[in-house]
């Protein structure tokens, strides 16, 4: 199981992060290939080592001669389902537009399918999601934990003009995030963006100061600013957990119910919305009740962070009228996510490891129905060759 904490105590922005990623040991590669799937001409991705005040950190540069800088939301998800992406950072990606789209759309009192992007919606932004969301997938991480996030304070001139900072789509973004302006001292400056903010929602899983882990890795991005007496800059900590102290166990809760008056056939609806609300797992068990009643208990397995989401969804979409909840330690094998060919197409495959050997291999479902359909072949002789391919050395390295 592997952990990564987010300073952001400083601020994110798309390429402050991509700094980071590499920074802490991400192949550039991984990141130029998803750059490369979305944009639909030439970019040239750069990396160099600064300081930003005391701190040597990663400065990434995305350049692309960029003709149309205004997209609709419409249009960028066109781009992005459009892109030969792999399916984990595709759906990310999405995420993270459909959450600017949705905070521009609440800003300007626009139905999110109609927002036009201004500077989020240039080739550059979106190649900064699609590399920030291929870099995260490909360390794996089971938990990503936030610190509060530094805004900054001042004003901004920008494509609407000039907007206090933050940003109303950056606080909008930030809604139900710990956030701050800044430490004392800090520059009167915009500290995160929109493309920051909303990177940093989507791929969080909690909130809060370094929690317990045993750090491998540390990448510091760099921003495009250098003021004086401040690091413009945004690290992250890689790692495992470390086994806590009792009273504050990384947990995860179990939410559940007994549920004996529901139409069946509203069950799957409910585990998908679950799921879709940020549950980690979704099931039904059934059960015997009181006077032999034939039943199910409905169970979410959920981060504390999207726990009121999760319960919601059960008030909402199914009978009950009360949960029960109890904190759950999970234990769980290191993993790291492969990438083999089969027949010429990609797979990602997910391996776990039990005292430093591969215990499980699971191919990512999506790749091999692509693979299995541009191939002809049966999704089963796919699905095996996949796993062949990811046990042999050394055809395959790991992509962390
Ligand atoms: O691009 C859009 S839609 C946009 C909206 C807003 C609002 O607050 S509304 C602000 N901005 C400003 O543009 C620059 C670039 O943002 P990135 O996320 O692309 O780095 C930044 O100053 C934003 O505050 C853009
Ligand atoms: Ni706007």
């Amino acid at each position: 199981m592997s952990i990564v904490w987010v300073d952001a105590s400083s601020g994110a922005s798309g390429d402050m992060l991509l700094g980071a990623l590499v920074d802490a040991g991400v192949p550039l590669s991984v990141i130029t290939s998803a750059v490369d799937a979305v944009a639909p001409e030439p970019v040239r991705l750069a990396t160099e080592s600064v300081t930003r005040g005391a701190l040597a950190a990663t400065r990434c540069h995305v350049e692309i001669a960029d003709s149309a800088h205004h997209r609709t939301w419409t249009d960028v998800r066109a781009l992005l389902a459009g892109a030969g992406l792999d399916a984990p950072v595709r759906e990310l990606a999405l995420q993270v537009f459909e959450r600017l789209a949705v905070a521009e759309g609440a800003v300007h009192g626009i139905p999110s399918a109609e927002v036009h992007f201004h500077e989020v919606g240039a080739l550059d932004a979106i190649a900064d999601v699609a590399g920030v969301c291929a870099g995260f997938a490909h360390l794996g991480a089971d938990e990503v934990v936030i610190s509060p996030v530094a805004v900054g304070s001042g004003s901004v001139r920008a494509a609407h003009g000039v907007l206090p900072v933050p940003p109303p789509a950056v606080a909008r973004l930030l809604t139900g995030v710990p956030s701050f302006a800044g430490a004392p001292g800090h520059p009167p400056m915009e500290l995160c963006t929109p493309t920051g903010a909303a990177l940093l929602a989507t791929l969080a899983t909690d909130y809060g100061p370094q929690p317990p882990m045993t750090t491998r890795a540390i990448g510091v991005g760099a921003g495009s600013r250098d003021p004086e007496g401040w690091s413009n800059a945004v690290r992250l900590l890689v790692g495992d957990p470390a086994m806590p102290a009792r009273e504050d166990a990384p947990t995860e809760l179990v939410i559940e119910a007994n549920i004996d008056d529901l139409d069946p056939r509203l069950f799957p609806g409910a585990i998908d919305a679950l799921l879709a609300a940020g549950a980690r797992d979704a099931w039904l068990t059934p059960i015997l009740m009181k006077k032999g009643r034939p039943a199910h208990t409905l169970h979410a397995l959920v981060p504390r962070s999207d726990a009121e989401a999760v319960r919601r969804v059960f008030f909402r979409e199914t009978s009950t009228i009360g949960v029960r909840e109890h904190e759950v330690a999970k234990h769980a094998l290191p993993r790291e996510m492969l990438t083999v060919t089969v027949g010429g197409h990609p797979i990602a495959v997910k391996a776990a490891r039990f005292d430093g050997e591969i215990v499980n291999l699971q191919p990512e479902w999506d790749d091999v129905a692509l693979a299995a359909a541009a191939l002809g072949r049966s999704a089963i002789d796919v699905l095996a060759e996949a796993k062949a391919a990811a046990l042999a050395p050394p055809l395959v390295e790991p992509d962390s």
